[in-house]
């Protein structure tokens, strides 16, 4: 599904009233329409709603809202923030007709309407927020910043026309301070603010509403950014066949795992097979090669010696040789932090010639390197979190967290690589520009290993087939749902690695409707 930014969400709009010939006015009924029938249900306890309205459309839908409630009957107050004599266009329209209707109507213009203002708002049990929507463009001051808090002091249900008033419809940040919704009813398509933390924080439930829109409004529209859904992931889970060998699912190379995190291997490796993976070779230092074999007994377990501080010629040969026989590779987990890390990935990177994935002491090497990538035969993807970002690119951890999308999208295309940055809402970039934005996940994952069975479902679907973009996009969504249904069945707070990887044939199971 396409996720808009405000500017891409005004052209569709625009489209379609100019264009095509749909009034503004008809939109905004719809728009009204559509969060009353979503929120309808929620008011039988109601003995007061207020509608906080903008002087924009945001208000204008806000004023339409308060006339279909108050011809079902509903009890409603509309207390207006701004100089109603600036409201103009469609949001002029519904302002006129709810004066007509004699709605009780309030302005909350200067400080001396304040208390009115305070009462109102503590004396109601639901508030509609109408207040800014995708026109917010600047810190929020004044009347504004006092009624938002006076808002969320207040002991009531609130619900966010089209987006959290104070949330940037473009990239979630917070302007000042924001509505904190109960539930938020968005028009046509999500705004990507609404997805992305801080803003997502305020959102909510959220619901995507119908109002109106052709599909040829929004289709013409080249947004970069999408994601994923329950109904979609089935479209891009690998085929199996009736006529089909272990070969069939991809000879999956796993380099992960030292004495000090043998573990990283066995999930890694695990995961690829949870995944789909037909046949998985580990490549494990000798001394640990054990703790595999032992765990994941499907495995192919190859080994090298760390004793030295280089890889020796005979390790190399050996690895050179199963380059030729995988489809695809995973190098990083648990890999250790030195020279023969490098070492591998540089061997890795300069001779396979299909896609690998990059992960933790992987990344790390290229932190201290980058030029290894100037100079490989393969397609790449990388899987950072916020400190490997932080390393890999040289900027600030808190810069990173608030430009996760730029900032995966400047590596992707600097460096022709598909990337998955990790953090709360995990982005994935591609080189040629488009960025998803996984909605799924919970805090209980993170947690140790986490990040290495990620590995292992993206190669693993590697393995089977999708390229680089597809098979990152689709092992974000599983990986998280995966962890949605070990949070479902154990919470968050005693969630381990192993959890998900239960979960990973289950996610993949219902995704088929199997
Ligand atoms: N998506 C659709 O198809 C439809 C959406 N609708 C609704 O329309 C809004 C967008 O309406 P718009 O009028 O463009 O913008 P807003 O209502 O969000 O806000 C505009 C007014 O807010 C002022 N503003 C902006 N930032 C601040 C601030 N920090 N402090 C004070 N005032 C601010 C702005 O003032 P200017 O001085 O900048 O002019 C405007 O007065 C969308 O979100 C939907 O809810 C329609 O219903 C149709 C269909
Ligand atoms: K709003």
């Amino acid at each position: 599904m396409k996720v808009v930014k405000s500017y891409e969400m005004k052209e569709i709009d625009r489209y379609t009233i100019e264009e095509i010939g749909i009034p503004g006015i008809v939109l905004m009924e719809n728009a009204a329409m559509s969060v009353v029938s979503e929120t309808i249900q929620l008011l039988k306890e109601s003995n007061n709603v207020v509608i906080c309205c903008g002087i924009g459309n945001n208000g204008g839908d806000g004023f339409a809202i308060g006339r279909i409630l108050s011809c079902n009957n509903v009890k409603v107050s509309i207390i207006i923030i701004g100089d109603s004599s600036k409201i103009k266009g469609d949001a002029k329209i519904n302002y006129d007709i709810a004066r007509q209707l004699n709605i009780d109507i309030h302005e909350f213009y200067d400080d001396k309407q304040i208390d009115e203002f305070k009462n109102i708002v503590n004396d109601c049990d639901v508030i509609y927020d109408a207040i800014f929507g995708t026109g917010l463009c600047r810190e929020i001051t004044g009347k504004y910043l006092e009624a938002i808090k006076i808002i969320n002091r207040a002991n009531a249900y609130r619900i966010a026309i089209d987006i959290p008033s104070g949330v940037n419809s473009d990239d979630g940040q917070i302007l000042g301070d924001s509505v904190c919704a109960d539930k938020t009813v968005t028009f046509c398509l999500p705004k990507v603010g609404l997805l992305l933390y801080p803003g997502a924080n305020y959102v909510g439930d959220l619901v995507v509403t119908d109002i109106g829109i052709p599909n040829i409004s929004v289709e013409r529209i080249n947004s970069h950014t999408t994601i994923m859904d329950d109904n979609l992931a089935r479209y891009f889970i690998p085929n199996r066949v009736k006529m089909s060998h272990k070969g069939s699912y991809g000879k999956v190379l796993v380099i992960a795992g030292t004495s000090k995190m043998s573990g990283a291997a066995v999930l890694t490796s695990l995961s690829a097979y949870r995944t789909g993976a037909g046949l998985v070779k580990t490549f494990i230092e000798e001394s640990v090669s054990s703790v595999v074999t032992t765990k994941v007994p499907e495995a192919v377990v190859e080994t090298y010696s760390r004793a030295d501080i280089n890889i020796s010629n005979e390790d190399k040969e050996k690895l050179l040789e199963m380059l030729g026989w995988a489809d695809t590779i995973a190098i990083g987990p648990g890999l250790g932090n030195d020279n023969i890390t490098r070492e591998i990935l540089e061997i890795v990177i300069s001779n396979f010639n299909k896609t690998i994935v990059v992960d933790a002491d992987g990344i790390n090497a290229l932190s201290k390197d980058k030029e290894i990538l100037n100079n490989r035969k393969c397609e790449v993807i990388i899987t950072p979190h916020l400190g490997e970002m932080s390393r890999l690119i040289d900027y600030d951890i808190g810069e990173i967290t608030n430009n996760t999308i730029k900032v995966a999208v400047e590596l992707s295309k600097n460096y022709k690589i598909t990337c998955v940055l990790k953090s709360a809402r995990t982005i994935i970039s591609s080189p040629n520009g488009m960025v998803n934005i996984n909605i799924y996940g919970n805090s209980g994952m993170a947690t140790a290993g986490s990040g290495d069975v990620l590995t292992g479902i993206i190669v693993s679907l590697l393995g089977q087939g999708l390229n680089a973009s597809d098979a990152a996009i689709l092992g974000v969504y599983i990986h998280s749902k995966a962890g949605d249904k070990a949070k479902d069945d154990k919470g968050e707070h005693g969630l381990i690695a192993n959890d998900i990887i239960c979960n990973i044939p289950y996610v993949i199971k219902s995704s088929l409707n199997e």
